[in-house]
């Protein structure tokens, strides 16, 4: 799905200044992006108002042909989108296998239903939940409930969960977080194996922002670098603030 922004500014009503400053770009479909910015500088609200959950005060948002704010476009856009959030949102007290499967629910006749209350996976998932739990290193937790499960297992449990619905569009907070070398890097093969879906991923990790065609980097909610190679000296003047806004 491509994505529009057009002067996008979002404000919330505890802060003074905007999280995002009349925000323009444009994510092509199937393209993938990595978000950068120091702390606080509005890389999740910019992933939230794609999604919708945040309203824009101002400025024009566009995701394939839908609009985030128009309600009626919301539920189609959140049945396209995969989304991994920091923290993630896991039910507690389901298997991992269960929450890995919850993306497809809309898709669920009686018979993925029966299969779900019975704590299982659906037939026609098990094969793609295996080799994605084997690919991130989970396969030994899936019957595990998720509240038994390490931060990082928790992770990749949603990584599993965004990429199985078959989303149109990826959008990857901060998906590493918590993540040892290994597997924070299998992460992010398999968000960089998602071929033909637009994906977006936030991280502070410059090494993950290299292996991507296209970093764009905030600071404080503005645009300060849209590139397709990350040099030390682009990195260091991200966090240094001294890059000029675009
Ligand atoms: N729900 C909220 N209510 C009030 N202010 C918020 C809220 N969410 C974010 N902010 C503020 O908006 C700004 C941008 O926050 P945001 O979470 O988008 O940054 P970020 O780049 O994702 O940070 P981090 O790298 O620490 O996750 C910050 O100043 C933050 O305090």
């Amino acid at each position: 799905m491509k994505i529009e922004l057009k002067d996008v500014s979002a404000s919330f009503a505890d802060s003074d200044a905007p999280a995002l400053n009349d925000i323009s770009l444009t994510i092509d479909q199937a393209e993938h992006v990595v978000l950068l910015g120091p702390s606080g500088s509005g890389k999740t609200t910019l992933l939230r108002c794609i999604l919708g959950a945040v309203a824009p005060t101002s400025g024009m948002i566009r995701v394939g042909d839908l609009d985030p704010t128009d309600d009626s476009d919301l539920r189609a856009l959140r049945r396209k989108t995969g989304v991994i959030r920091q923290g993630n949102d896991l039910v507690l007290g389901l298997r991992a296998q269960t929450n890995a499967v919850l993306g497809t629910a809309p898709a669920w006749g009686l018979r993925e239903w029966a299969s779900v209350l019975r704590g299982k996976v659906p037939g026609r998932y098990q094969e793609r939940v295996h080799a994605l739990a084997e690919a991130q290193g989970i396969l030994p937790y899936l019957r595990n409930r998720v509240e038994n499960l390490s931060g990082g297992q928790r992770q990749r449990v949603a990584l599993v969960r965004a990429v199985l619905s078959e989303p149109q569009l990826l959008l990857a907070d901060e998906p590493t977080s918590g993540l040892d070398p290994v597997t924070s890097q299998a992460a992010v093969d398999t968000l960089r194996e998602a071929k033909g879906v637009t994906v977006v991923v936030s991280t502070h990790d410059l090494g993950i922002a290299r292996q991507f065609s296209r970093v764009i980097a905030l600071r404080a909610g503005r645009v300060c670098f849209d590139g397709p190679q990350l040099s030390e000296h682009d990195a260091e003047e991200i966090y240094q603030g001294t890059a000029v806004p675009a």
